[in-house]
């Protein structure tokens, strides 16, 4: 798109797209619209393959509009997608690397081609808005080319070590990083394309074949990404795609044997089952966590509040409070409290909430009746416990009446106490507090068993000492683009300490890749 348009798109950047962007997302649309409600397989070994029972993809703005017919996969599924990948992981694995990166260049140059189908897709099934649903497209097709270039920045992970001193020898020893064989992928539904691909391109450029469950509420977008990798030319059963439960057909494959490694990104609550339960194979199976947040932003009485302001709004409520990194704590010095909330105040008012493919519209819907639901119930006990800055209510009235709609919400004055300071609500629900001073803010801000993302306004110094203190894996300071949200690969690699994240290593970052592969290493020795 960048070549395209001469606009390169990344989550900073998506406020202000150019004209182009617009007629070219429309036209999309309507090519889209005219093809709702096809059945689509799952792809296993290259090929579509059907199971018994199905199950309808609906449209979280409109629940009348059917999306498409989607695979109820079992373990029958499972295991043949897991037996596809093991096959190809021989031929695959001996791919020499530059080829496998070939490859998988053409697979995120194919997402490129078709991001306004992709896009279309992801804002009616997902409910994001239009430059929401283009980022996620935009951000796959940049992790699986930061894979690609750190996999040739590492020159395929082959290393000389030192010559082991011995008289009358050659000893020669060198590291090897190795793919570890078939990789399962579980996404979640709120980024189904980037959490799909870019964990997948990572396997696949280190050798490994993969196996990739979209979450069943998002199987249409995921789909769309592993059309990409086949019709960039990946060899059948080198990457397969299933849908089904995530307790029958997500635990199948977990408890599959032949399943090498997993990367889940979903709930701390799902997480956390999926580590135990891979733990009770007959050895240690790399598991790469990437789970939720309930991410801080800081405001100092040095700030400035209309960055503040701006920054807040966007990572409380963009894609309707569903992002793992979503901003849903703010800790705001007392001096300043009250001329933020009003900026707050009249920065929510402005969001226009509605049908996510319509051009102006900042909200969709929440994604399911359950979240709805969530909402409803979470608001309910916040306007006991507090008071609402903005919002409260589910939407339910004209345009909203077939859809999840819910209103922009902020909540002051709860006590910090309170059970919903340290929940992941996961819908556009945050919450506002007064503080005495910064020390006090970290120490709330850190009180969390979450450590994602957090944010600070504030000056240079108050930063720099907030960076030191904060106890998470991606920070931002005095940025109106996002408190909280908004990372892209190669900028702002991402990932979680404590309970957002396993492995310490941020994706679509330098030392992301190697997660991948385990080291062999080969000391060969020659008689002089
Ligand atoms: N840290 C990150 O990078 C990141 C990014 C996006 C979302 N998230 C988190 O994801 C969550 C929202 O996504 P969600 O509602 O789809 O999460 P979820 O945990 O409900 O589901 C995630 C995936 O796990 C599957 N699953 C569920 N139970 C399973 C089981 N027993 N075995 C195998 N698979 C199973 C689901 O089908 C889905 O594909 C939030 O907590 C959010 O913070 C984290
Ligand atoms: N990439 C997203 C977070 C993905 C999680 O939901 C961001 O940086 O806001």
């Amino acid at each position: 798109m960048a070549a395209e348009t001469g606009f390169r798109l990344t989550y900073s950047t998506m406020f202000d797209p150019p004209e182009v962007l617009h007629a070219r997302f429309e036209e999309a649309l309507a090519r889209t619209r005219a093809r709702l409600g096809r059945e689509y397989g799952m792809l296993v070994n290259g090929k579509d393959l059907f199971a018994v029972d199905k199950f309808e993809d609906r449209s979280p703005a409109d629940t009348e509009v059917i999306l498409g017919v989607f695979q109820k996969g079992g373990p029958r599924e499972a295991h043949a997608a897991v037996a596809a990948a093991r096959e190809a992981f021989p031929k695959w694995s001996r791919t020499p690397w530059r080829e496998r990166a070939a490859l998988l260049r053409k697979a995120a140059d194919r997402i490129d081609d078709r991001i306004f189908d992709i896009g279309v897709a992801m804002a009616l099934e997902v409910g994001k808005n239009r430059m929401e649903a283009l980022g996620d497209a935009a951000e796959t097709a940049d992790l699986i080319r930061y894979s690609c270039e750190r996999m040739e920045a590492g020159n395929g992970f082959v290393a000389e070590m030192g010559r082991d001193p011995l008289q009358g020898f050659d000893s020669r020893n060198v590291s090897v990083l190795r793919p570890y064989g078939v990789w399962l992928v579980i996404s979640p539904f709120n980024y189904p394309c980037a959490l799909t691909g870019g964990p997948a391109g990572a396997a696949l450029v280190a050798g490994n074949t993969v196996v990739v469950k979209p979450a069943s509420l998002t199987p249409w977008s995921a789909r769309l990404i592993a059309e990409c990798m086949r019709d960039a030319g990946l060899p059948p059963g080198v990457i397969n795609f299933v849908t089904g439960p995530g307790d029958t057909l997500g635990q199948a494959l977990l408890d599959h044997p032949d399943v090498a490694g997993v990367t889940f990104t979903g709930s701390k609550e799902v997480g956390m089952g999926i580590w135990r339960a891979f733990a009770r194979g007959p050895w240690v199976r790399p598991v790469i966590l990437e789970l939720g947040g309930k991410n801080p932003t800081i405001v100092s009485r040095n700030a400035d509040l209309d960055d503040a302001a701006s920054g807040i709004t966007r990572s409380c409520f963009g894609l309707q409070g569903q992002k793992c990194s979503a901003c849903s704590r703010v800790l705001v010095e007392a001096p300043v409290y009250n001329a933020l909330a009003d900026r707050l105040r009249a920065m929510t008012a402005k969001l226009v909430v509605g049908d996510p493919t319509e051009r102006g519209v900042t909200m969709g819907p929440v994604i399911s009746e359950g979240a709805q639901r969530d909402f409803r119930n979470f608001a309910r006990e916040l306007g006991q416990a507090g008071s609402f800055l903005t919002g409260g209510e589910v939407l339910t009235e004209g345009r909203y009446a077939r859809g999840y709609f819910c209103a922009p919400t902020l909540v002051a004055d709860v006590p910090l106490t309170h059970r919903l300071w340290k929940t992941e609500m996961f819908v556009p629900i945050a919450l506002v507090a007064k503080v005495d001073n910064l020390n006090e803010a970290m120490q709330i801000a850190n009180d969390a068993d979450y450590g994602l993302t957090a944010g600070f306004y504030g000056s240079r110094e108050e930063a720099d000492r907030f960076f030191d203190g904060i106890q998470a894996g991606v920070v931002y300071a005095n940025r109106p683009q996002g408190s909280t949200t908004g990372a892209w690969p190669g900028f702002q690699p991402f990932g979680g300490w404590k309970g957002s994240g396993s492995s310490g290593k941020n994706a679509g970052g330098l030392y992301y890749l190697p997660l991948y592969m385990h080291e062999q290493v080969r000391t060969m020795v020659r008689r002089l």
